[in-house]
């Protein structure tokens, strides 16, 4: 650790958004650059800093900071320097030199003690002083309050944030209740209070602690896909966080149930909990859900006839299910159609689409991700959006609608202008999604819900697409007959053999099914390098990058974890043209595949010409998008990567973690998206992941060809288990219960 002392002689650069900073440091020794989270530093204030030395490629010898603190001025000269320097509004050099000359070592005193005093300095009013005075308050303020946070092992970014969020009450409130930072701050969880409160010496039995912890427990199982916990798994999973007895923290359920932060119901006689929030979006999404369902008057003898010239026009005839489906879509307000790969869902989405274009109807068609977007727009001439894009999502934060800085401007109040809404990929879309289609979505609209419900459910919570079939309310048409089976495909032969969890033949000679035998993980890698580097691109007709490699798990040594390092090494090595950064997940280098890996509605892309110039623009990237490193700028410390379509997007370097490489991924990352070519390395894992679901979902991602590498027993085991991973969501329940209340509702 080193400590130099001195005065600020210029700063920079600064975020002001987090307050990273780089400065120039003037010092008795000399001159030193400073880098880290120094927010309300000015220039010309006297600075005693702690950090390590570093030696930056491009820029030399650095300070990292890891303490700072900015000391009074005590001497006359230091005391005209921080006044001139233009850290207080209002106050040149001139009038600095004016004042100090008038009060001189008892400057700062007279502005912290009798500010009214400095109206005695000609060119300061009455006025002026107060306002000096309280901008040097401020600033006072703000520092006493980083180095009370720090007190508490925060971290300077952090601290700006409490500070922001809290201003003066952080003492009572880190005192008494740090845990409501974990509600209030974004970046603050239960365990970073809970660490806080440790120290602020708060007991392990306080309320605070135990219905931070229960609440936390449940929002964990939101994160892993849960809508609710039943009680019981609920109370077990929180006394094991916080070491607290079950039996003392069921009062806290009903205190914050009293607080209207959970709700608990009761399903099949076991209490379930909910956190408030999203039970009444679960409920909300049920009643207007069924609230879409009416009847629409029909005219067969139309329908039979524009069929038909529609068939003549296609060259096609569509099956009896393909057929019922657009009944359905045409005379109910819900229509869901389901079926596997090759079973004809797009086609008939085409034929809905011809038929209501024939009415005259105002038609929208939207998916869950980028990628399936553009499928849908190819296969069906029609325009499609992401559902994000189609509802028009904003991501400033202020009506905050789950806690995200999420808001859609297309909602109740400013529906769609559509007569149809056509949704696929039905089975990614989460209950947020869900429930903010469904707000969207106008009285009198159709709505047709189009999906593989064999694929693993989606990222975020729910089982919508399930739930709403499960619950019998709905008319569901199931696509069952294989129409791709005559162009041979053994991927979708495969598919649906898998699914229905019949073995499959490996010693068949296929042409996009391969099984590539290895016994042991080392030669799986090996094999898993040749056929992305060398054997599958010209096979496929396809980049590199295209090839995907998808595994189970993230941990292991066929984990995405330790493929990507091996795949990094050998598809982007390390090169003297190509700027790295380390991050949160490893090192970024430029030319890297990478993915975001969550939401972030916020953050600002552009689509740019040849030339460099944007020509489109916009907000949001998500959750399993796909792009490469373009660029790493070392001095403005951003990170350049340009996703699909081009949108290019900058992330500062404390944003990183939000990327991760992304050469190989897990299954569960790579729902609704389709891939030239997919190698699945194939060994062992544990059980509640290699299963059915989950290898299914892997082998319907390819186009062209899936690539199995490993051991045929450890695939076979896989088809064989047809276990899942329970999702605790209530939908189908919710659903269930809303046609029973509308049909004693008619009774009466
Ligand atoms: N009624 C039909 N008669 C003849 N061929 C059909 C019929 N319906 C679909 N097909 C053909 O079967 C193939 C698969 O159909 P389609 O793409 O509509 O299925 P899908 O369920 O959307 O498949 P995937 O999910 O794999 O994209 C296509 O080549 C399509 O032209």
């Amino acid at each position: 650790m080193a400590v130099l002392t001195g005065y600020v002689e210029h700063i920079i650069y600064r975020n002001e958004e987090n307050g990273y900073t780089v400065l120039e440091l003037a010092a008795d020794s000399g001159s030193f650059t400073l880098v880290g989270t120094m927010p309300m530093v000015s220039e010309g204030e006297p600075l005693e800093a702690e950090g390590e030395f570093t030696t930056h490629a491009v820029y030399g010898e650095q300070l990292i900071v890891s303490r700072y603190e900015v000391t009074a001025p005590q001497d006359v000269v230091s005391i005209e320097r921080y006044l001139g320097s233009g850290a207080v509004k209002g106050i040149g050099p001139s009038l600095a030199a004016r004042i100090v000359k008038k009060f001189k070592r008892d400057t700062m005193r007279i502005i912290d003690e009798e500010p009214e005093r400095l109206a005695e300095v000609r060119g300061i009013s009455e006025n002026g002083a107060r306002q000096i005075a309280a901008q040097v308050a401020e600033k006072r303020d703000l520092r006493q309050a980083m180095l009370f946070l720090q007190q508490y092992g925060i971290s300077l970014n952090l601290a700006v944030k409490i500070y922001e969020a809290y201003g003066p009450q952080i003492y009572t409130i880190l005192q008494s209740n740090p845990y409501k930072m974990a509600d209030d701050i974004p970046g603050v969880g239960f365990r970073v209070a809970d660490e806080i409160a440790k120290k602020a010496g708060i007991h392990s039995d306080s309320d605070f602690r135990i219905r931070s912890g229960i609440y936390y427990t449940l929002m964990r199982g939101v994160q892993a896909g849960h809508v609710y916990l039943p009680q019981e798994v609920l109370l077990r999973n929180a006394s094991k966080l916080l070491g607290v007895p079950q039996e003392a923290m069921e009062k806290h359920i009903m205190d914050l149930v009293l607080d209207k932060r959970l709700v608990v119901k009761e399903r099949d006689g076991e209490p379930i909990v909910y956190a408030a929030t999203y039970y009444y979006m679960e409920l909300n999404t049920a009643k207007m859900l069924t609230d879409l369902d009416v009847a629409y008057p029909m005219d067969t003898k139309q329908m039979e006839d524009w069929l038909r010239r529609i068939e003549a026009e296609e060259k096609l005839e569509l099956d009896v299910r393909q057929r019922e489906a657009v009944a359905e879509a045409i005379g109910r307000g819900v229509t869901v159609i389901t079926g596997g790969p090759g079973t004809g869902k797009t086609t008939t989405i085409n034929t809905i689409l011809r038929y209501f274009e024939m009415e005259g109807l105002q038609i929208e068609l939207a998916a869950p991700t980028g990628r399936a977007a553009k499928r849908m727009t190819e296969a069906t001439g029609y325009e499609a959006r992401t559902i994000h894009r189609m509802l028009e999502f904003m991501g400033t934060p202020g009506e905050e609608e789950h806690g995200d800085g999420v808001h859609f401007e297309r909602n109740e109040n400013h529906p769609l202008d559509a007569d149809v809404v056509v949704i696929d990929e039905m089975s990614m879309v989460d209950i947020y999604l869900m429930y903010a289609l469904l707000k969207a979505v106008p009285v009198g609209a159709r709505l047709i819900l189009v999906g593989d419900a064999n694929q693993l459910p989606s990222v975020g919570p729910g089982n919508v697409l399930r739930d709403i079939i499960s619950s019998g309310q709905f008319h569901v048409v199931k696509l069952t007959h294989i129409f791709r089976q005559s162009e041979a495909s053994d991927i979708v032969m495969n598919a649906h053999r898998i699914h229905s969890g019949e073995s499959i033949d490996y010693g068949k000679k296929s042409k996009d099914f391969l099984f590539v035998r290895r016994q042991d993980a080392n030669s799986i890698i090996n094999a898993t390098i040749t056929l992305v580097k060398e054997k599958l691109p010209p096979y496929v007709h396809a980049k590199i990058f295209d090839v995907q490699v998808m595994t189970p798990m993230r941990k292991g040594v066929l984990g995405v974890e330790n493929l990507n390092k091996i795949l990094q090494e050998y598809l982007n090595p390390p090169s003297d043209k190509k700027k790295e950064h380390t991050s949160p997940h490893g090192i970024l280098r430029e030319g890297d595949k990478v993915m975001q890996i969550r939401n972030n509605y916020q953050a600002e892309w552009e689509i740019v010409n040849r030339y460099g110039i944007p020509k489109e623009k916009g907000t949001g990237v998500f959750n399993g998008d796909m792009g490469f490193v373009k660029e790493l700028n070392l001095f403005s410390e951003e990170i350049l990567v340009e996703f699909d379509e081009g949108k290019q997007v900058r992330y500062p370097f404390r944003q990183a973690d939000e990327l991760e490489l992304a050469y190989a991924i897990t299954v569960h990352k790579s729902q609704g998206s389709e891939y030239p070519a997919v190698v699945i390395p194939v060994l062992t894992g544990p059980r509640m992941l290699m299963n059915r679901n989950l290898i299914y979902t892997a082998v319907t991602r390819a186009r062209k060809c899936v690539c199995i590498v490993g051991v045929p027993e450890a695939f076979q085991a896989m088809v064989d288990n047809a276990e899942e991973q329970k999702r605790y969501s209530g939908l189908n329940a919710c659903l269930e219960e809303m046609a029973q209340w509308k049909e004693n509702m008619e009774n009466l």
